[in-house]
């Protein structure tokens, strides 16, 4: 079960009074504004918001792909630099990005090859990695011969390579079908159970984002920042029936709510 934040324990991602600017030619665009937050270690949180909130740019911060203009990041009380360098992250993205000319089984064990782990090795790992999402059969396949929500699957396998303690995802699921992407969410969650890491899931569909997590981040747009921060008290295991309680119903009004000049 993750743990909920408290005062005494060191976050696992901490953002301090964080802004971002990108130059623009003469100007410049204030993509986020004075964004602070707290991730607990295990936690499953969602950054959600319309599109030009800034979630793709705090997801690639968080990942030290981007450095803020001003603020601090930190990841278990060291620099963001230091996390990735450490391996800490493992990211998914919103296209699954795997090499067609390669098995899933060797789409999976790219990262263990790049780390240099005897064949034997990763061999193993990439099938217990393909086991895990439900893909031990599709090993042997091309990605091309995959499902899209089975190429994200075999994407999360990969990203779980190298046992990374926070699983960064940027809209993983937003462009499957309803059902599929229904039944993707059920399945990281059973994934989730098991490998118990920390994830910070991007999203903008406000009920992946209350099914999913612990909390959600709602951020706002012009500038983005973040305008409300909301507790998802539904019990865990989550089951598919929840979506239709009355609480996921008020859970969604009170998001929705809680964006600010949208
Ligand atoms: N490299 C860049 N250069 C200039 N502006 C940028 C750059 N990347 C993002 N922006 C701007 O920063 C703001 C936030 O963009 P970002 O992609 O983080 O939002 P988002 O919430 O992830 O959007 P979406 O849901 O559409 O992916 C937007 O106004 C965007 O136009």
């Amino acid at each position: 079960m993750p743990v909920p934040p408290t005062g005494t324990a060191m976050p696992e991602i901490q953002l301090k009074d964080v802004e971002m600017r990108y130059p623009t030619g003469n100007t410049e665009v204030l993509a986020l504004h004075q964004v602070s937050m707290d991730i607990a270690k295990g936690e499953f949180v969602s950054l959600l918001g319309p599109s030009g909130c800034g979630k793709t740019t705090l997801l690639r911060l968080m990942a030290d792909l981007l450095e803020p203009t001003t603020g601090s990041i930190t990841v278990a009380g060291e620099s963001a630099r230091a996390a990735r360098l450490a391996r800490k992250y493992g990211i998914v993205f919103q296209s699954p990005v795997l090499y067609d000319w390669r098995k899933v089984r060797h789409n999976v064990a790219l990262p263990l090859e790049m780390m240099n782990v005897p064949k034997k090795e990763r061999e193993e790992r990439a099938m217990a990695l393909l086991e895990l999402v439900g893909l031990q059969r599709f090993a042997d396949k091309y990605p091309w011969q995959l499902s899209g929500g089975m190429q994200q699957r075999a994407a999360i396998a990969r990203a779980l390579a190298m046992e990374p303690e926070i699983l960064l995802m940027d809209e993983p699921f937003s462009a499957l079908d309803e059902f599929s992407r229904e039944r993707l969410n059920e399945e990281l969650l059973s994934i989730w159970s098991k490998v118990q890491n920390t994830i910070v899931f991007v999203t903008h569909s406000i009920p992946e984002s209350i099914f999913l997590s612990d909390r959600v981040f709602v951020l706002s747009p012009h500038p983005g920042r973040l305008s409300a921060v909301v507790d998802i008290p539904l019990p865990r295991p989550r089951t598919p029936e929840m979506r239709n309680s009355p609480l996921f119903f008020e859970l969604i009004a009170r998001i929705r709510d809680s964006f600010e000049g949208v």
